[in-house]
C-alpha cells in the first residue's frame, strides 16, 4: 500500500522555495549536500538503528553505543570522510558517546594549551584514536568554581615528575564523559604545587588505563557515576569518577603553552593570558549554541507537523474538525519557537565566525578580543540552551497526550538535552560572567576607550538612555532600526541601572552578590540583543530563492516581538517603550502569526531531517501519525503476551480473594 502524505496539502500552501531555504538553513550549498548525503547514509545503516534505544538496559545501551562508535569510525575511514562529514555523521547518529569528549574536548585541550612539541607528540595518536581521551576537570565538591579544584599535581624535582593525587573525597573527579569505562587518557585539571607553593589550576595529560588490556594503571580508581535522568538519553555516556593515589607522570605532560615548569622546578608564565587554560570551554560553548538550534528545530519540526495533523473541535456539518495548528493559542506558543530555531542557527553561525577570528588572533598573540569571545560564548550558550530546554518541554505539551509517549521522541530529546543548561558551565554562573563583562564595559565609558563588537551600542549610551521609541502604529514594529533601538535601549538601560546600584556599595564584590539577580537579567537582555541583531544582519545578505528572504524577515520579526512581549516588564520599566507601544507590538505579532501560518510546514521541512533522525512518530514526514502510533504500541515488550508475566503471582490472588473471603 502506498504511504499517504497527510501533509501534502500543507506543503502546497508554502509561499517560498523550500529547496533554497534548505541551503540557507544548512549554511551553504556544500554543507547542504554533505548533510543530505550523510543523513541518508546513517538512516539506511541498520547499525545506526535507534528506535529501540529507550527500551535497552543501561549495559545494553552502553554496548550499543560502543558498537555504533566503532562502526562510525570504520565508515569514516572506509569512506575517507572529511572532518566536516565526520561531524555531520556524529550529529545524525544522534547518540552521546565517549567520542564527543575525545574529539570535542580532549583534542581541543591539547591543541589550545599544549606546546608545539606536545601537540606533535599527542595529536597524531589521538587523531588515529590509538589513544582515547576525556576532559577531567569537575570534581565531586567543585564544578562551577574551577579555582576551587582540589586535585594536586606536586612537582618532584628528584625524578622530574608530577605526582597527581586526590587528597579528599570531594577531590574525586566526577562527571567527565568517556571517563567511566572507555578513556585511556585524560586531560586532568589539578593545582600545580612546587616546593609547597600553589600556582593554581593547570592541565596535565594523564594515562588512566593500560593500552594492552584496558585495566586501570596503578594508583588509579575509576568507574561510572551511575544512571542519569530519563531512559536512553545521556545514559549512553559513561560519565565517570576518578581518584588518584600519588600517580606519577613525566614533567612534560603538563600542558605548557600558558605556563611552564623547568627541570629545576621554576614556574614560568608566558605572555599568553592565564585564561587560556579555560580555552577549551570557550570552544565547546560555541559548539553548544549551534547544537541548540539543532535540538530546538527537531522538537519544533515534530510539534509543527503533528499540530497540522491533529484535529480537535470545530466540526461543521459533520466536516473535519479544526487542525490544532489553526488555534491562535497554539500558534502563539509554537511559532516563536520556530522563529527561535532560525535565530539560534544564525547566531550560531556568527559565533563560529567570532571563534575562528579570536583563534586566529590568539595565534598572532593578539589577545584583545578574548574577553568579548568569553562573554559571547558564555552568554549565548546560556540563553540558547535555557530557551531550548524550555521549548522542548513546550513542544511536548503542544502535542498533547501523545507527546508524552516515548515514540513521540520528545521525552528522550528533553532528557538528553537538559544537561546542556548545566554542563560546560551552569547557565546562571555563565550569565554572571557576562554581567561582569558588562559592568566593566559601563565603568570604562567616558574613559576614552570606545566599546567595540557586541558592546559597541554602549558607546551610544547617552542617546540610548534618553531616546523615545518612535512606534505609533503596529506596522512601525516591522522596521529593523526600530526593533534594534528598542533592544539596545533596554539592554543599555538595564546595565546602566545595575552599574548605578553597584556604585552604592563600598565593597564591589558584596554589591555584585547582592544585585546578582538583576545582573543576570541585564546579561540576558544583552544576549537577546545579540541574537536579534545577528538575525537582522543575516537579512542584509543576498538571500536567493523565491520568497525565502521574506519568510526569514517574518521569522525575525516574530522572534524579536515575541521576546519583547515576553519581557515587556523590562522594556516598559526601563522606559524603552511605552505600554501602548507594547500593545502595538503584540498586535503586530498576531498578524505575523497569520502571515507565517501557510508556510510553517515547509519551514520545518527546510531543516531536511530524515525520519530516522527525528525519531518521532508524531513528526514523521508523511504525517501518518495514527496508524504508526497504533502499530508501534503493539511492538512494546508488554504486548508480547496477552496475559502479563506476574498474573499468576500478583493479579489472580487479588481477583480471587473474594472467593476466599466468602468462604471465611
Ligand atoms: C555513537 C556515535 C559515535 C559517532 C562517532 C563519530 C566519530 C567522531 C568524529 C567526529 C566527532 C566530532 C564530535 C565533536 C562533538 C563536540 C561536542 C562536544 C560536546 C561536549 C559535551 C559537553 C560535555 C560537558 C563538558 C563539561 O562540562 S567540562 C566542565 C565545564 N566546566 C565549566 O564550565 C566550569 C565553569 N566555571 C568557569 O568557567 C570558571 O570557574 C568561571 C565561572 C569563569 C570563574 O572562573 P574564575 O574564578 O577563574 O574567574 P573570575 O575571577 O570570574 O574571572 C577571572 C577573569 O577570567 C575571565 N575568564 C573566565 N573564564 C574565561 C574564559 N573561558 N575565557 C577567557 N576569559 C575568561 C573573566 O572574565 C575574568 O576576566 P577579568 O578581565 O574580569 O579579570
Ligand atoms: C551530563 C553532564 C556531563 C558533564 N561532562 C563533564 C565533562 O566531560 N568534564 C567535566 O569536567 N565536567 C563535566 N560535567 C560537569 C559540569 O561541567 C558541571 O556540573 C557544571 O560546570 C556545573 O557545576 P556544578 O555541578 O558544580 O554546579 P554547582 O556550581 O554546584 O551549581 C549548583 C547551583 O548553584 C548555583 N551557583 C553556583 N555558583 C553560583 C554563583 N557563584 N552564584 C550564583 N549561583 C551559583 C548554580 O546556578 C546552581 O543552581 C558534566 C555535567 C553533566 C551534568
Amino acid at each position: 500500500m502506498e504511504a499517504v502524505d497527510y501533509l501534502a496539502e500543507e506543503r502546497r500552501k508554502a509561499e517560498f522555495d523550500v529547496e533554497e531555504m534548505k541551503i540557507v538553513w544548512a549554511g551553504s550549498r556544500h554543507a547542504y549536500e554533505i548533510s543530505d548525503r550523510v543523513s541518508r547514509l546513517v538512516a539506511s545503516d541498520p547499525v545506526f538503528r535507534k528506535d529501540n534505544r529507550t527500551m535497552l538496559s543501561r549495559k545494553d545501551l552502553f554496548k550499543d553505543t560502543l558498537r555504533k562508535a566503532a562502526h562510525a569510525w570504520k565508515r569514516i575511514i572506509e569512506l575517507r570522510l572529511s572532518e566536516e562529514e565526520a561531524k555531520t555523521l556524529r550529529f545524525y547518529v544522534d547518540q552521546p558517546a565517549y567520542t564527543d569528549l575525545h574529539w570535542g574536548m580532549f583534542i581541543p585541550a591539547i591543541k589550545g594549551q599544549g606546546t608545539e612539541e606536545q601537540q606533535q607528540k599527542w595529536l597524531p595518536m589521538a587523531y588515529k584514536m590509538q589513544i582515547i581521551g576525556c576532559y577531567a576537570q569537575t570534581e565531586l565538591g567543585h564544578g562551577s568554581n574551577v579555582q576551587g579544584l582540589e586535585t594536586t599535581a606536586k612537582f618532584d624535582p628528584q625524578t622530574d615528575e608530577f605526582v597527581i593525587h586526590s587528597p579528599t573525597l570531594t577531590s574525586s573527579k566526577w562527571w567527565p564523559g568517556g571517563l567511566g569505562k572507555v578513556s585511556t587518557h585524560a586531560v586532568v585539571y589539578a593545582r600545580l604545587i612546587i616546593d609547597g607553593q600553589d600556582h593554581g589550576v593547570h592541565g596535565f595529560i594523564v594515562q588512566l588505563r593500560s593500552l594492552d588490556d584496558h585495566s586501570p594503571l596503578p594508583g588509579i580508581t575509576v568507574g561510572d557515576v551511575g544512571m542519569k535522568f530519563g531512559s536512553g538519553a545521556y545514559n549512553s555516556m559513561d560519565n565517570g569518577v576518578l581518584r588518584f593515589d600519588h600517580v606519577r607522570i613525566p614533567r612534560n605532560q603538563m600542558l605548557m603553552r600558558v605556563s611552564q615548569v623547568t627541570r629545576e622546578g621554576k614556574y614560568m608564565q608566558s605572555d599568553v593570558p592565564r585564561q587560556l587554560v579555560y580555552g577549551t570551554m570557550v570552544y565547546v560553548r560555541q559548539t553548544i549554541v549551534s547544537d541548540a538550534s539543532r535540538a530546538l528545530s527537531r522538537a519544533v519540526c515534530i510539534a509543527t507537523r503533528y499540530s497540522a495533523v491533529r484535529r480537535q473541535f470545530g466540526s461543521q456539518n459533520g466536516g473535519p474538525e479544526t487542525q490544532v495548528i489553526n488555534y491562535k493559542t497554539q500558534q502563539s506558543r509554537l511559532f516563536p519557537l520556530l522563529a527561535s530555531a532560525y535565530a539560534f542557527k544564525f547566531v550560531g553561525e556568527w559565533l563560529k565566525w567570532l571563534y575562528a577570528d579570536v583563534t586566529q588572533r590568539l595565534e598572532a598573540n593578539d589577545f584583545s578580543t578574548l574577553p568579548e569571545a568569553h562573554a559571547c560564548t558564555a552568554g549565548l550558550k546560556s540563553v540558547t540552551t535555557s530557551a531550548t530546554a524550555d521549548a522542548i518541554e513546550e513542544c511536548r505539551k503542544l502535542c498533547g497526550g501523545h507527546g508524552y509517549l516515548s515514540s513521540s521522541g520528545l521525552p528522550e530529546l528533553f532528557a538528553v538535552y537538559i544537561p546542556a543548561c548545566t554542563y560546560e558551565g551552569d547557565n546562571i554562573v555563565l550569565l554572571l560572567q557576562v554581567a561582569r563583562f558588562l559592568m566593566k564595559t559601563v565603568s570604562q565609558l567616558g574613559s576614552g576607550k570606545n566599546p567595540v563588537g557586541t558592546t559597541a551600542y554602549m558607546g551610544r549610551v547617552e542617546h540610548l538612555t534618553q531616546c523615545n521609541c518612535e512606534v505609533q502604529r503596529a506596522e512601525d514594529w516591522l522596521k529593523p532600526s526600530v526593533i534594534l533601538e528598542a533592544f539596545e535601549a533596554r539592554a543599555a538601560r538595564m546595565s546602566v541601572a545595575c552599574a548605578k546600584s553597584l556604585s552604592k556599595f563600598s565593597n564591589p564584590e558584596e554589591g555584585f552578590a547582592e544585585l546578582s539577580a538583576d545582573l543576570v537579567e541585564a546579561a540576558v537582555a544583552h544576549c537577546q540583543l545579540i541574537i536579534v541583531s545577528k538575525f537582522i544582519e543575516k537579512l542584509q545578505q543576498d538571500i536567493p530563492g523565491k520568497g525565502v528572504k521574506r519568510q526569514l524577515e517574518t521569522l525575525c520579526n516574530i522572534y524579536a516581538l515575541y521576546l519583547l512581549h515576553k519581557h515587556l516588564g523590562d522594556f516598559i520599566s526601563t522606559g524603552s517603550i511605552s505600554p501602548k507601544q507594547g500593545a502595538l507590538a503584540n498586535e503586530q505579532l498576531r498578524l505575523l502569526y497569520s502571515q507565517v501560518r501557510p508556510s510553517v510546514i515547509a519551514l520545518v521541512d527546510a531543516f531536511n531531517y530524515t525520519d530516522h533522525y527525528l525519531g518521532s512518530i508524531l513528526g514523521c514526514y508523511d504525517g501518518n501519525v495514527y496508524q504508526k502510533l497504533y502499530d508501534e504500541a503493539w511492538k512494546d515488550p508488554l504486548n508480547e503476551t496477552v496475559v502479563p508475566d506476574g498474573y499468576h503471582e500478583y493479579i489472580r490472588p487479588i481477583l480471587k480473594q473474594h472467593i476466599r473471603n466468602a468462604r471465611l
